[in-house]
């Protein structure tokens, strides 16, 4: 069954007989283990300083710890303390200094306490794996002070001696830092994010460096985060989208500070052209101040206007140019009656808030003038100099998709399109039509041409273009909406035309055997799966509910984006699947002091699903492919036996 290949290639790593038999040992011990706890978050924006919050806190898993371990023993104050301190160690240590007058004391009884944490969240793990996680410079001594009995009396000498000299040595606030942030690391096992990283909030960038940066992440692509992947291809669309996106709600820090846009040519050109233009209906959200890049309203208003219009013409170009997309009602400059100031959109007449458009000749509303053409030239150009958004959007490609199968859970953000019957709907590209798993694959396969084909290659503008009908599009999965009612938001007051309907999913997936029906499509056991989405906001406040479909659906937005907690009335969601159970952590708006701490910040945890035994790692992803390992290891071991494959001592 194993061709001798595989084998002498697995025998490089396990050369002997020894060295494969105790692999398989320790893998079997593995399997027995619980599994680790997986972490689900949605529609982050741009709100880097909550996200890092809920990252360092565990979204309240290691506070319900901590109150676990010390109940008894120590107050609440006092384990509020402990927890601020795993999570932010540096400022709650300069805190610390300041209000107490034996800080030497403080931190013998710290880290005491920190070790019995570290303890707790690493008890389900092998020690080798707590091994890797652990700082380099204290790996040893804190496999010692995690790994011995404290109620042996001549240990118990050992370990204050080991406390002792740690603060001897002048190395304790080290040491502390060090520790909890691998009590961080150790709460959660795989972070998936479910698409819509960026836009609305400050800064994407910064939380994408923390996903860079975090041991085991995935990314489903959400519609936001599709149409930067499609701006860094080179769609030009895209780019004066995510522009205007940016402009109008004022992340000047993420464009030029985080990914060096140079928006000067920008503001240049909006000064110039709508220079008496009050630009009323752009005035930008505030809901940060820019700390670097500071720009007064009236500026923006103006740059966010010159944007939108020039995004509109790029987007009826598209349009035009591609009728199978089933746009044309969004081809909205060459519906304008100029001279009345009126647009006719399904049949009735509107009348425009906002007449002003000194840039769009009637005869030709599409046609980009001189100047803009220049001016979006020079922003592609600076898109495509831009290093971190680079990397940023390559790690998007190498650890995202439009959708992600995993321990019997699907996950995507906006939907899978579908009929009103509840039978998926079928998308003509090209001369084929697509529907289901199909399709996503087939548009993951797009996104991934539209960013890797060289310039030359015929598929790659197709797949470029496309990339902003994933972004808007009537059936894209990732947003899943009839329209995107951007040009109505702006220049219409009647509130009927800016409606957006959603696709038929939304309503179809309520029903269990719907949900039960997708998962099988995907290849799942639909008695134990459940599908995770995003993109729709949670409106708790009205009543609605995250859990759907009899606990087979989750819609997990729950408004970490401030722009949306005045709907949702709460700040957001986080999914926790530990090997016990399933539970949301429904989160309070997040409140930071001077140094951006944000305390006191407990979530509700609600159980909403109890596992019938405990799920340990053979029942995982992980888990089946260990079987595979150990099924390839026990054959070397028989080859090494028989003589077909030689030890190498
Ligand atoms: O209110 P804003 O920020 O202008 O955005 C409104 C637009 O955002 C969308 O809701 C899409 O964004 P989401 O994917 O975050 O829902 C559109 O449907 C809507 O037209
Ligand atoms: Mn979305």
């Amino acid at each position: 069954m194993f061709d001798q290949k595989y084998l002498e290639l697995l025998s490089v790593e396990y050369p002997t007989i020894g060295s494969a038999a105790s692999e398989i040992i320790n893998l079997k011990a593995i399997q027995c283990l619980p599994k680790g706890t997986e972490y689900f978050f949605s529609d982050l924006h741009g709100e880097y300083e909550p996200f890092l919050h809920l990252l360092k806190s565990a979204s309240g898993m290691i506070r319900a710890k901590i109150d676990n371990i010390f109940e008894n023993s120590i107050s609440d104050e006092e384990c509020s303390q402990l927890a601020t301190l795993i999570y932010y160690p540096e400022e709650e240590i300069e805190n610390i200094k300041c209000q107490t007058d034996n800080f030497e004391d403080w931190c013998k009884v710290t880290m005491y306490r920190l070790v019995q944490v570290c303890k707790e969240v690493s008890r389900k793990y092998t020690r080798s794996k707590v091994r890797k996680k652990m700082p380099a410079d204290f790996a040893y001594i804190i496999d010692e002070l995690l790994h011995g009995d404290h109620l042996d009396i001549n240990k118990k000498s050992y370990y204050s001696k080991i406390i002792h000299s740690i603060i001897d040595a002048g190395m304790a606030e080290k040491f502390i830092c060090k520790i909890c942030v691998l009590i961080q690391h150790l709460s959660i096992d795989n972070l998936h994010i479910i698409g819509d990283v960026y836009d609305r909030g400050p800064r994407p960038d910064i939380i994408m460096n923390e996903l860079i940066n975090f041991h085991d992440v995935d990314i489903e692509w959400g519609n936001h985060d599709i149409s930067w992947m499609g701006a860094a291809s080179g769609n030009l669309a895209c780019i004066a989208n995510v522009i205007r996106m940016g402009v109008s709600y004022n992340t000047f820090d993420l464009l030029e500070d985080g990914y060096g846009i140079n928006l000067r040519a920008l503001s240049i050109f909006a000064l110039e052209t709508y220079k008496e233009d009050p630009c009323e209906r752009f005035l930008p959200h505030i809901l940060d101040e820019n700390k670097y890049d500071y720009v007064d309203v009236q500026l923006a208003a103006k740059m966010h206007k010159a944007i939108t219009v020039i995004q509109f013409k790029l987007e009826g170009q598209l349009i035009k140019e591609h009728p199978e997309y089933g746009m044309d009602e969004r081809n909205v400059l060459e519906k304008i009656n100029y001279e009345n100031g009126t647009i006719e959109l399904n049949g009735s007449t509107y009348e425009l808030v906002d007449k002003n458009f000194p840039t769009i000749s009637p005869e030709a509303p599409l046609k980009l003038t001189d100047e803009e053409e220049v001016l979006i030239r020079t922003l592609a150009a600076s898109f495509s100099r831009s290093r971190l958004l680079e990397k940023h959007v390559k790690f998007l490609y190498s650890n995202g998709g439009v959708y992600k199968c995993i321990n019997n859970n699907l996950l995507y953000h906006g939907c899978i399109p579908m009929e009103n019957n509840g039978t998926f709907a079928r998308v003509k590209i090209g001369e084929k039509f697509y529907k289901g798993k199909e399709y996503l694959d087939y548009i993951t396969q797009l996104a991934y041409n539209a960013y890797n084909l060289p310039l030359n290659s015929p598929d790659k503008k197709e797949a470029t273009d496309f990339m902003w009908y994933l972004w808007c599009g009537p059936k894209s999965p990732l947003f899943g909406k009839s329209k995107m009612a951007a040009f109505e938001n702006y220049f219409i007051l009647e509130k009927e035309p800016s409606e957006e309907n959603l696709d038929p999913y939304y309503r179809v997936s309520l029903d269990e055997d719907v949900c039960n029906m997708i998962l099988e499509e995907f290849g799942l056991d639909s008695k134990s799966g459940h599908i995770i989405n995003g993109h729709v906001p949670v409106k708790i406040i009205k009543g609605e509910k995250p859990v759907k479909a009899n606990g087979k659906l989750f819609f997990i937005d729950g408004g970490i984006s401030k722009a949306y907690q005045p709907k949702t009335g709460i700040a957001g969601y986080t999914l926790i699947y530990n090997s016990k159970q399933l539970s949301l952590a429904e989160h309070k708006p997040f409140q930071n002091d001077q140094n951006g701490i944000i305390r006191d910040n407990t979530p509700k945890i609600m159980s909403v699903e109890i596992m019938k035994e405990r799920v340990t790692v053979a029942k995982t992803d992980v888990g089946k492919r260990i079987a595979e390992k150990i099924e390839s290891l026990e054959e070397l071991l028989k080859a090494y036996k028989d003589g077909t494959i030689k030890e190498k001592n």
